[in-house]
């Protein structure tokens, strides 16, 4: 699957209570439930405490087995995970340590329960009311040392989820990217390619934020500062988990030249990115020649280099536009919506 097909998966993971909240919340319940039974339970004072302490017993079992359960069951499973969330993952967190610490938090629930059981069972045969409320004691002291035993663990799926459930859904929408040098006029392009004013998320790839537009037929654009702005060799770790991450996501990309050079990059360098993006992508991709308002002299040279580059590498999508004066706009929509339908 190359596509995302739900939303951020992290945004499911439950509030991360540490031990000492969670014993907190153990202890509460337990009492409440033990109050109930105090009201309510008649009989001597030894079968009346073994069934408060069993109670109190039981009822914290489940409080503490049962959240950690949950947060196992709602944490996606990283082998489960869509390309694209996974990419994102390795970005942000040590997915082995991620792992390994949902299985703890597995082992704490399973133990847990188990000593719920051994514990229940030892109170039930009690012989005092004095050692009834003993091994209720010995059961929340054992608990909370296993509380105290995952608390690394809880703390990663913590700081997991601080991480993770913020990163904007990118909607499951056809997606087109759009690469290109700085100041080449890629922000302005999305702004005229979408209808709203984009949303500037912030997002692991970039400092800079991530800009999402959507349009009325249906299709969303990104553009990627700092990403798809300068040489892919050029890119660290990080961002070339990105550039991956941007790959499963696009159904197209539009790269915009600059041929006046009034943004500040070569031609030449900008070709060489082109290149570089149609050999790590496997992706359709349109260029649009931006900036035509200008006066072609200014610049012919430049073009006749672009128009030779994209024959020669067999480039057939090209506009020829201007964001500025809404120059061929039309005509680079129908070639975006063309691609996607391919796509
Ligand atoms: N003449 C002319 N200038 C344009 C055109 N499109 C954009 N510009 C100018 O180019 C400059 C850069 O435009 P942006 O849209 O900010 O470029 P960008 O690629 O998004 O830049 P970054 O956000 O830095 O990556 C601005 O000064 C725009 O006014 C155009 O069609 N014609």
């Amino acid at each position: 699957m190359r596509k995302r097909k739900e939303d951020n998966p992290f945004k499911k993971i439950p509030t991360i209570l540490f031990p000492e909240e969670l014993m907190n919340k153990a202890y509460n319940r337990a009492e409440k439930a033990a109050d109930k039974l105090r009201k309510s339970t008649i009989g001597l004072s030894l079968y009346k405490s073994r069934v408060i302490e069993e109670q109190k017993v039981r009822t914290a079992t489940s409080v503490i087995a049962d959240y950690l359960l949950n947060i196992v069951k709602k944490t996606p499973s990283i082998d489960n995970l869509n390309p694209f969330y996974r990419e994102i993952l390795e970005i942000l967190i040590d997915s082995d340590e991620f792992k390994k610490s949902l299985g703890a938090l597995h082992w704490a629930s399973q133990l847990v329960r188990k000593l719920g059981n051994t514990y229940s069972r030892k109170i039930r045969r009690a012989k005092t009311p004095q050692e009834a409320s003993k091994i209720r004691r010995e059961f929340f002291g054992r608990v909370s040392s296993i509380l105290k035993q995952i608390y690394p663990n809880l703390a990663c799926i913590a700081v997991a989820r601080e991480k993770l459930k913020n990163i904007p859904t990118v909607k499951d929408v056809p997606t087109v990217v759009i690469a290109g040098y700085p100041n080449v006029g890629k922000s302005s392009l999305l702004r005229k390619l979408t209808d709203a004013k984009p949303e500037v998320n912030s997002y692991p790839f970039t400092t800079k934020g991530l800009n999402v537009g959507y349009s009325h037929y249906g299709i969303q654009f990104i553009d990627t500062p700092g990403i798809l702005d300068r040489p892919i060799y050029e890119r660290n770790d990080i961002e070339l988990h990105a550039v991956v991450a941007l790959n499963y996501l696009a159904d197209g990309i539009i790269y915009v030249i600059d041929p006046t050079e009034y943004c500040g990059y070569p031609i030449d360098e900008q070709l060489n990115l082109l290149n570089e993006i149609m050999e790590t992508f496997n992706i359709p991709i349109i260029v649009a020649i931006n900036k035509i308002d200008v006066d072609e002299s200014e610049y012919r040279e430049n073009l006749e280099k672009v128009e030779k580059f994209l024959r020669e590498k067999g480039i057939k999508n090209v506009v020829k536009i201007s964001t500025e004066k809404d120059i061929n706009l039309d005509i680079l929509k129908r070639k975006v919506v063309e691609i996607v339908k391919e796509s």
